[in-house]
């Protein structure tokens, strides 16, 4: 069977895409190869996936005739792209999408000249099938491509299309949000614990908390001030906890990370 999806890097959000790519028979095992320099990921993903692996980049560009698929570190991007320069040849025309935190269409442009192009950021939930994309398309993409990135990025939640402009904001929020709420739960859990409860009734409690809320803003599309208000009893205990939630600076925090998020999302793209 030819090989139609590459992914170079094969690490925790490209592990997530495949496993859901595969999973929802996107892609055949016999369809895709992996790139990934540690022999210890090479063995597991070809042992887990039945995919073909490679430690050579530009072979994934040479096989993969529909989708080559970025997942490395943004810091490892120049180099490569310098080590793929002049070995991409004039008859691969594959769609190029990219996951890197702040690497932009331009450098992407550059790096794959004339080949189409698509700037993603995913979310770990995607591992679960619950992640939320946001994607912007490069300049040689046409609607045929915009489906293909669209049902890949299905097949792990969401997705939503933004201007590039948006892309590092985004990044400081629903890409970099899941650490944010992980600490959250963490906290809260810590919390219940320091009030006196048993730490394993406590993560429960703290968990089922954001899930329950976070299912109850979405399917009664209330205001997240409105839910706030109707468990706040006047006098009651809710109150008490969110005054002193406000004493502590929680919401400009939340605010201030994803800013600073953004903002090293913009600095990786220099
Ligand atoms: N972790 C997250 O929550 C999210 C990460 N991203 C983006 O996804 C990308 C990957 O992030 P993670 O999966 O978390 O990192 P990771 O470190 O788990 O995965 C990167 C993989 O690339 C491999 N690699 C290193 N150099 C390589 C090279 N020259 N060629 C091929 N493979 C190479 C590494 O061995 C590793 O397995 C990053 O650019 C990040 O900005 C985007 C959204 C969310
Ligand atoms: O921390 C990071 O740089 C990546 C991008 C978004 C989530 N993780």
């Amino acid at each position: 069977m030819t090989i139609r999806f590459g992914l170079i890097g094969g690490g925790v959000m490209g592990e997530a895409l495949l496993s859901r790519l595969l999973v929802h028979g996107i892609y055949q095992p016999s369809e895709v190869i992996v790139s990934e320099p540690l022999l210890a990921r090479q063995g597991f993903l070809q042992q887990q996936y039945d995919v073909t692996v490679t430690a050579d980049n530009s072979s994934v560009f040479a096989l993969a005739s529909e989708v080559v698929f970025l997942a490395v570190k943004p810091q490892v991007f120049s180099a490569m792209a310098q080590e793929l320069a002049g070995i991409l040849e004039a008859a691969y025309s594959p769609l190029v999408i990219s996951i890197l935190a702040g690497v932009s269409l331009n450098q992407l442009e550059g790096a794959f000249p004339q080949l189409p192009v698509i700037r993603a950021m995913p979310n770990t939930p995607a591992t679960v099938g619950a992640g939320i994309t946001a994607m912007c398309l490069g300049a040689y993409t046409n609607t045929k491509h915009q489906q293909i990135a669209q049902q890949i990025f299905s097949a792990v939640g969401e997705v939503v299309e933004v201007s590039e402009t948006l892309m590092d904001a985004v990044t400081g929020l629903s890409g970099s949000g899941p650490a944010y709420v992980a600490l959250m739960v963490e906290a809260l859990a810590d919390g219940g614990v320091a009030a006196g409860l048993p730490r394993g009734i406590a993560n429960q409690l703290a968990l089922q908390t954001v899930l329950g809320t976070a299912r109850l803003l979405e399917e009664s599309k209330i205001h997240p001030a409105e839910l706030k208000d109707r468990v706040t009893s006047p006098g009651g205990t809710t109150i008490a906890g969110v005054a002193q939630l406000e004493r502590a600076g929680f919401r400009s925090a939340l605010i201030e990370a994803v800013r600073a998020a953004a903002q090293r999302s913009q600095e990786l793209g220099k």
